[in-house]
């Protein structure tokens, strides 16, 4: 039996419709709406994934890298005291996990220790110029990589090097000019002057110029904050300008009028970190972690990796153009090497039988000759044993001739005594 149509009321569809409008998202007037929401998605997308800064703090040994390192990043990161004595430079790396507001921050500091404390320079750059190259490397076989996982890949490739100068006020070292000048291509400089309460204001403005100077003169790269971007040209144009900047650390708390603030109590007052008129501690930390962290990292890849790898590349033996400047592809290359390489291995493969061949004929010569020395020592043994043969033998049938002799005068010596006794007897006889 067919079921009856059931029929709904009037009131109970109305009651639906007010349901699903209830259900229905209310999209505010001022959200976005279409492909103008790409830029959020990439925003959300970052945040979830987390950020990473790796920073190169390279100075003399207490001349303030940590507590700086503190100050920025508002932190503790409890780094011991490094010794004066140590026989070479190292550098010291740490990993930290940094949370602000809901924003994650993988944040890698790498410190040298013992720099400055060495006699010969070269030793103290090198190992922070090994240090940078090793990490171009690590990234550069990671990409080579059939299976790349750059997901999890730890990027540890440094994106700033914050170069301390001592506050000398008179120039730079000759430490800093050739380390500067050995690292400038591979990592972007910010240079430094720390412990900038050591000197005074005007001797202050006079050391940053001496220091811009000795720099342009010899030829060495720092880090320039962009200017092609018009939100932030005019503020990074600015602070070009003030660079090397003038910068004082400190995690103390001091008493101000009624506030506390970050600072140095001196005998004759308050030194504040964050006081622009004090240090340039806050623009240093703009110019870092507000403005310009993202193109830190861009140049690092674009600029110091891309150098890195090319070098590397071409050393390997994969240029772009080939000996007529055409372009050449990666596989040609490739075969191409292979080719060699295979050509190569049968040269040698060749070569060590050649080798092998030579010395077998060697030895066979050297056992053929002492064979031959054995044999003729054995004939000429045979030989005296022979004569020696010989002469028993001779002597044996002397001998034997002799006994032979001997008997045959015995026999007839014996025969003798006989006819001798024979005829005594005979003439006893006859007498009687
Ligand atoms: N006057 C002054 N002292 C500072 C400043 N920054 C740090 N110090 C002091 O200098 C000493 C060494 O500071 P650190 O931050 O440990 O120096 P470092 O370079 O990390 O030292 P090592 O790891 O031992 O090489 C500490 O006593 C700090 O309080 C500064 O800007 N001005």
């Amino acid at each position: 039996m067919a079921e009856k149509p059931r029929r709904m009321s009037t009131q109970t569809l109305d009651d639906e419709d007010t349901q699903k409008e209830d259900n229905a998202r209310c999209l505010t007037m001022l959200g976005h709406f279409g492909f103008d929401c790409l830029p959020q998605q990439l925003v959300n997308k970052s945040v979830q994934q987390g950020f990473s800064f790796n920073i190169l703090c390279v100075g003399e040994t207490g001349i303030g890298k940590s507590t700086l390192v503190d100050t920025l990043f508002n932190t503790n990161l409890k780094d011991k005291k490094s010794s004066h004595f140590y026989s070479d430079v190292g550098l010291k790396v740490q990993t930290y996990e940094l949370q602000e507001s809901h924003v994650q921050l993988k944040l890698t500091v790498v410190k040298t220790v013992g720099y400055g404390d060495q006699m010969s320079k070269e030793a103290s750059y090198q190992p922070i110029v090994n240090y940078i190259d090793a990490q171009f490397e690590a990234y550069l076989q990671e990409e080579l990589k059939i299976k790349r996982s750059f997901a999890d890949y730890h990027d540890s490739r440094v994106h700033v090097c914050l170069y301390f100068i001592s506050p000398t006020g008179h120039s730079l070292k000759s430490l800093d000019l050739l380390t500067m000048k050995n690292i400038d291509s591979k990592v972007n400089i910010v240079p430094l002057i720390a412990k900038a309460d050591a000197i005074s204001k005007n001797d202050l403005q006079k050391f940053k110029c001496r220091i811009m100077s000795e720099l342009v003169s010899n030829g060495i790269q720092i880090y320039q904050f962009p200017t092609d971007d018009e939100t932030s040209s005019q503020v990074n144009s600015s602070m070009n300008g003030l660079l090397p900047f003038a910068v004082v650390g400190s995690m103390d708390e001091v008493k101000v009028g009624k506030r506390m603030v970050r600072g140095r109590q001196y005998p004759w007052g308050v030194l504040q970190v964050e006081n622009e008129n004090h240090c340039d501690f806050v623009k240093l930390r703009d110019m870092l972690l507000c403005t310009n962290m993202e193109d830190l990292k861009e140049q690092t890849h674009t600029q110091h990796y891309e150098r890195y790898r090319c070098c590397k590349l071409q050393k390997m033996g994969f240029p772009d153009v080939g000996p007529d400047n055409q372009p050449v592809s990666f596989q040609e290359i490739y075969e191409a090497k292979r080719q060699e390489f295979f050509d190569q291995c049968q040269r040698e493969e060749e070569e060590l039988k050649q080798k092998f061949m030579q010395r077998v004929k060697e030895k066979e010569a050297a056992f053929k000759e002492a064979e031959k020395e054995l044999q003729d020592k054995f004939e000429h043994l045979k030989r005296i044993q022979q004569e020696e043969t010989m002469k028993l033998e001779e002597e044996r049938r002397q001998l034997e001739e002799e006994i032979i002799d001997f008997y045959k005068m015995k026999t007839a010596s014996g025969s003798l005594q006989t006819q001798v006794c024979t005829n005594t007897k005979k003439d006893k006889d006859r007498k009687k």
